[in-house]
């Protein structure tokens, strides 16, 4: 999905901290004691996760896709230096086509991979995700965001 679709979900900062802590819930008592975020979406509801999970060892993946190559390749630019376990946890915001999901699930077999956001093509390859986002939709992250002055409707 690229930016070129006009139809957009924006999301606050109250409605990501809240969307990741009821992710935060549905991972609670499951015993995993390491997250590795995949930057850079990744490292903010990773905060959140370890937060409020407990869990202090926190590492980052951090990856490039490239747009222009049709296979969607993704090239990795840092490794997490924690190895591959059932016991962690690997954190996006978000999974779209699917094609990072599926780079970091080859490369993290046994980890559980979740994401805030999922829309219909990458929702197979995540374990857990808290809300559904149709697929010809652009999420717009709080942090690609500022406030801006609106005009009143009369005015428009
Ligand atoms: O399912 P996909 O189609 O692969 O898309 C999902 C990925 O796209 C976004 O990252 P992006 O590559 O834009 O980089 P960023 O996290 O550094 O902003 C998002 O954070 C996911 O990692
Ligand atoms: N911000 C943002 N990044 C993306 N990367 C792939 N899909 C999306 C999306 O819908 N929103
Ligand atoms: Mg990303």
């Amino acid at each position: 999905m690229s930016l070129s679709t006009n139809k957009m979900f924006y999301v606050s900062w109250e409605a990501f901290h809240r969307a990741t802590k009821e992710l935060a819930y549905q991972l609670l008592g499951q015993d995993y004691n390491a997250i590795v975020a995949v930057s850079r979406g990744g490292l903010v509801p990773a905060a959140i996760l370890a937060r409020e999970l407990n869990i202090r060892v926190v590492d980052s993946i951090c990856v490039a896709s490239y747009e222009h190559d049709k296979q969607g390749s993704l090239s990795i630019l840092k490794d997490a230096s924690l190895a591959d376990s059932d016991k962690l946890l690997i954190v996006d915001d978000l999974v779209d086509t699917g094609e990072t999901a599926k780079a970091l699930r080859e490369h993290f077999p046994k980890a559980c991979f979740v994401t805030v956001y999922a829309k219909p093509q990458g929702k197979p390859l995540v374990d857990k995700y808290v809300t559904d986002i149709e697929q010809d939709t652009w999420i717009q992250l709080p942090w690609d965001m500022e406030l801006a002055y609106s005009k009143p409707l009369a005015e428009k």
